[in-house]
């Protein structure tokens, strides 16, 4: 019997930091939960109590507010690189740190038609994702995603010509409310080293605009003839929109919106091009997946 593999630190970290530009009295903030996780020569810990390896998780997650404090913590993708190569360069029997960001969203208040200078309100549970392994003699590994980001188009979508047989019971349309709940990634180049993620920070912000962009304008404009396509549509626009990224991947629940036939009721017309009223499934759901890379 051996340790095949060990990493181990803090979740849920929870991490707020406010900018207060003075001259102009306006306050920015950003929220996220952070998660830490460590690989190296940490074996004896597992197997022989030897906690002389061990760099308490409580210590990394003080390192974490530490970092934030001394820190900018956006780009997510930037901070991410900061913990990570904190941990492989200070610690020398630390060889991975693997750093997962969530950034919560904290949209500014429009006040009387002007943006407030201090207040926020969540606008949908829609988060920003960073997953990023920072290994020694590596470089950095970083994939950004969009999570929990709900959308709805009440027509634009059909499902037809898909294989038929005895076990088929679904009706074709051409017609159909189209939900989901969008979970996108993106993997960007291995970059060397922190200085070299430093070197392309405005590349971050800008893929992250331009994939919800891109998601939201296809979702919608397209006219749909399956979530299978229209997520290859998506992937193929922002490889196209971002040179830096290798692999772009979606993981698309189907959320169904069935119809109710009520003509039981005095011959009312509920069905086809008269339903008007549906009854959202939660469960089951389809869930489509696919990753479209450069080559
Ligand atoms: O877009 C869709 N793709 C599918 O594979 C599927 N299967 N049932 N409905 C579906 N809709």
């Amino acid at each position: 019997m051996s340790l095949n593999y060990a990493r181990y630190g803090k979740d849920n970290i929870r991490l707020y930091k406010v900018d207060k530009d003075e001259k102009s009295g306006i306050q920015s903030v950003v929220e996220m939960t952070v998660c830490i996780l460590l690989e190296g020569d940490i074996d004896t810990s597992y197997t022989a109590a030897d906690n002389s390896v061990v760099v308490a998780t409580d210590t990394q997650k003080q390192t974490c507010y530490i970092l934030a404090k001394q820190n900018p913590i956006t780009p997510p993708e930037l901070f991410a690189s900061i913990v990570g190569t904190h941990f492989v360069e200070t610690y020398k029997h630390i060889h991975a740190a693997h750093v997962k960001i969530i950034q919560h969203r904290w949209t500014r208040m429009t006040i009387d038609g002007k943006p407030h200078p201090h207040s926020f309100f969540r606008d949908g549970e829609e988060i920003r994702v960073v997953e990023s392994v920072t290994r020694e003699n590596q470089g950095i590994f970083l994939r950004s995603k969009i999570e929990k980001l709900l959308v709805l188009k009440s027509t634009g979508s059909a499902f037809y010509g898909f294989h038929r047989d005895e076990y088929t019971q679904l009706p074709e349309t051409w017609d159909r409310i189209l939900s989901t709940e969008v979970e996108a990634g993106w993997k960007w180049k291995t970059f060397s080293s922190l200085a070299e993620v430093k070197f392309v920070v405005p590349k971050f912000d800008e893929a992250w605009n331009a994939a919800r962009e891109i998601t939201l304008k296809t979702f919608a404009t397209d006219s749909s003839a399956s979530v299978q396509n229209t997520m290859y549509k998506m992937c193929e626009q922002i490889l196209a929109a971002v040179p830096l990224v290798e692999a772009v991947d979606y993981s698309l629940p189907n959320k169904h919106y069935f119809e109710i036939d009520l003509s039981w009721h005095k011959g009312l017309k509920n069905t086809g091009k008269d339903a008007t009223v549906f009854a959202p499934q939660s469960n089951p759901n389809g869930l489509i997946q696919c990753t479209v890379t450069r080559k």
